[in-house]
């Protein structure tokens, strides 16, 4: 990259329409540009550059001067002019050459002319000026140009950067072993600053539920001092949420000590590599950590075992526990405990997209524990079964009647005679508050419906555990799944 400047912008007839060209030059003729060979000589400082200019000629139709761009010949390069792009009365031909004149032209050097910043920003001085307000902010996840080997390196690392990412050495593809790195050190910040609402942890919510989405089942009473909301699709599953309140926060251990302690510590957060995307190596837009179990969602993410996870995520883990064989309880099936894992962590403008957690290994339910900023969580049936097409279109052959059939009918009518499908509107609609737990059951869920998790502040954790089918996970795996709870760190429902 570097700082141009505009010197010349001139029109063409371009296939019987007039359109714009611009010329550039590079701003700092003196230093040697990126692109230039390397081993060549610096370029000569301009005052010793021979002095040339392209032809500049009047047009004698329109009075007005054009410069000589082409090879071909001059020609007036004013569209409102009869003699516009003509060559001695001819229509130029449409395999012009460049001039070298007008290709060699260098203009003279221009205090005035300054770009406004630079090219490499310097994030990270202001960075360590504003602890708290800029900890978790956009610009804090934004890569940087390592100040050692100039490598661009982005934000994976929950607590900073490196030059060289660890997992690039592990799997050989490593292109550089610069050891730079620069990691923060992190103010926690205040569960106020990341929830606007008037009280922190209110005590009960309002229920209002948009028409336009699925409407719970509300019960104050089972797991009081909970709300459970439910909401419950036909042959499909289930997703149960558990909605907290200030006495469920404010307990020690609770909700309002975990958002704090979980900033605190080093819990191996990072950004991964997505396995599917249009780029290859995009990270995932949220920090992601495993315990227990190997777990592959979107991403391959390496595992940690139970028995070195912290305190926080084995009390994490007894709440999810919990959630789990509540919501199970209901549905008549059989709980399979968790034996997985996984914290994800939010900055600023940070999301995860429509995915599934539908990993053949997996068993039917998942949990999910909300800390920090609210967020909201859309639930959609997946294109495919929604439309009865793949995105191909090719037509489904385990094509499940999910909605009523009328809808059904009509819209794989309409999505085959005209050809037009689309996105399925999100069928269920919910905000997950700090302290919130949401469980998910049903294989079929993870099949036919999709997810998105999208937080409306600078900090939010949210930790989900699973279970993981055994007879899925390489032996010498099995034991990091693991685990007993301490009196302490088994919940109560509290
Ligand atoms: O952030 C959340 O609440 C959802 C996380 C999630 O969908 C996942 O871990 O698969
Ligand atoms: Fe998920």
């Amino acid at each position: 990259m570097d700082y141009f400047r505009v010197t010349n912008v001139w029109c063409e007839r371009i296939g019987g329409k007039v359109g714009a060209k611009v010329r550039f030059e590079k701003l700092n003729l003196s230093a040697k540009s990126w692109w230039a060979a390397k081993g060549s000589a610096a370029p000569l400082p301009y005052c010793q550059r021979p002095e040339i200019q392209a032809e500049i000629k009047h047009c004698v139709a329109c009075q007005t001067a054009s410069p000589r761009i082409y090879n071909e010949g001059w020609m007036c390069l004013q569209p409102i002019c009869d003699s516009f792009w003509t060559i001695n009365g001819f229509e130029a031909p449409v395999d012009l050459t460049f001039h070298l004149n007008f290709l060699h032209t260098r203009t003279p050097p221009a205090p005035e002319v300054v770009p406004h910043h630079d090219l490499v920003p310097d994030l990270l001085p202001t960075l360590e000026e504003d602890g708290e307000g800029v900890s978790y902010s956009r610009i804090a996840w934004k890569g940087i140009v390592c100040p050692r080997c100039q490598k661009c390196i982005s934000r994976k690392y929950w607590h900073g950067w490196k030059c060289t990412d660890e997992l690039s050495l592990i799997s050989g593809k490593g292109e550089t072993s610069c050891t730079f790195e620069r990691m923060l050190t992190v103010q926690p910040v205040s569960l106020r600053s990341v929830i606007d609402d008037f009280s922190l942890g209110p005590n009960k919510r309002a229920c209002h539920f948009d028409s336009k989405f699925a409407v719970p089942d509300i019960d104050d009473e089972t797991l009081f001092p909970y709300r459970k909301l439910i909401y419950r699709i036909p042959g499909v599953g289930s997703i149960t949420h558990f909605v907290a309140n200030r006495i469920i926060s404010t307990r020690p251990n609770g909700p309002n000590d975990l958002f704090r302690q979980l900033q605190v510590s080093d819990f191996g957060l990072r950004r991964y590599p997505l396995q599917q995307s249009v780029v290859a190596g995009t990270l995932t837009a949220h920090f992601a950590v495993n315990y227990g179990m190997p777990y592959k969602y979107i991403v391959s993410v390496d595992s940690r075992p139970f028995t070195d996870a912290p305190d926080e995520i084995m009390r994490a883990l007894g709440r999810l526990t919990w959630a789990t064989e509540r919501a199970v309880a209901g549905s008549g099936d059989n709980f399979l405990p968790p034996n997985e894992l996984l914290m994800l962590g939010y900055f600023e403008d940070m999301k995860i997209g429509y995915h599934d957690d539908g990993e053949s290994s997996l068993g039917p339910t998942i949990a999910t524990l909300s800390l920090g900023a609210k967020s909201v969580m859309s639930i959609r049936m997946k294109y495919k079964y929604y439309n009865g097409l793949s995105k191909t279109k090719t037509l489904l052959k385990d094509d499940p009647v999910l909605i009523d059939q009328t809808t059904y009918d009509s819209l794989r009518r309409k999505a085959l005679q005209k050809g037009k499908c689309g996105e399925a509107p999100i069928g269920i609609k919910m905000e997950l508050n700090h302290g919130d737990l949401v469980v998910m059951h049903g294989e079929n869920l993870q099949k036919y419906y999709e997810h998105a998790v999208t937080p409306d502040k600078k900090l939010r954790f949210a930790l989900t555990a699973r279970y993981i089918k055994p007879d899925h996970v390489e032996p010498e795996h099995l034991p990091k799944g693991e685990f007993t709870l301490t009196p302490d760190q088994v919940y109560d429902g509290k």
